[in-house]
């Protein structure tokens, strides 16, 4: 892993670190704050340290900030970063590195001017070129099974040579394998670690234990 030459601040992390620390992203929906520190726990506790906080909910800056500072063994991520402004609240927080459902040079701009690793979402040729063009060749492949699936990043593969993929969205225990097992994937993102009726229900033993079968998936 990468140090910053900054004495005094957090590790950093290159894009490609982002994706290699473990199979699979944990894509996070966070309802309540005291949830926040818990679950990151537990998805520490079963070998997951790369954690993507969506900012779908209300709550998630806070919920990134207690991680942040709750939980240094974890290393807390936006997801759901769909401006500029997205990325600089999430950098505040305590934000490590920012995941993005698509693709504009503004948020590119704005994660290289923040020094936030990003994985940008794509899901056609064109927007593989433009999140290219712009220096990003590390990429979330959303929505991966409606958009093509495992044919798609076959097909990927040539033109692509460079690019690498964390695909997301209908990733499942049961087809992760196969996405891993393809030359252009280095991770996978998905949800099912962090079901929302465990979360509810604190059943953090639950999501140790997904996690700790996620972190085994070979790739
Ligand atoms: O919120 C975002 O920024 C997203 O890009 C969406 C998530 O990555 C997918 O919704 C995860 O998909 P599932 O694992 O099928 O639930």
């Amino acid at each position: 892993m990468a140090v910053n030459d900054n004495p005094g601040r957090e590790a950093t992390f290159s894009p490609l670190e982002v994706m290699t620390d473990a199979p699979v992203i944990p894509v996070i929906v966070l309802e309540d704050v005291e949830h926040a520190v818990p679950l990151a726990r537990a998805l520490v506790a079963g070998g997951i340290r790369m954690l993507e906080v969506t900012l779908r909910t209300p709550v998630a800056l806070a919920c990134m900030e207690r991680i942040a500072l709750e939980v240094p063994e974890a290393v807390t991520g936006a997801g759901t970063v769909r401006s500029a402004a997205d990325a600089e609240a999430a950098r505040r927080a305590g934000a490590r590195f920012a995941v993005s459902p698509g693709y504009t040079s503004a948020v590119g701009r704005a994660c290289r001017d923040l020094g936030l690793p990003l994985l940008p979402g794509v899901a056609t040729g064109s927007e593989i070129m433009a999140a290219a063009e712009d220096g990003y060749t590390e990429l979330k492949f959303f929505p991966a099974m409606q958009a093509g699936g495992l044919a798609m990043l076959k097909a990927w593969a040539g033109p692509f040579t460079d690019v690498r993929f964390c695909p997301t969205g209908g990733v499942t225990p049961l087809n992760a394998r196969e996405f891993l097992a393809l030359p252009n994937v280095v991770c996978v993102g998905g949800s099912w670690l962090c079901p929302v009726e465990s979360v509810r229900s604190g059943d953090w033993s639950r999501i140790t234990q997904l996690a700790r079968d996620a972190a085994t998936l070979r790739r």
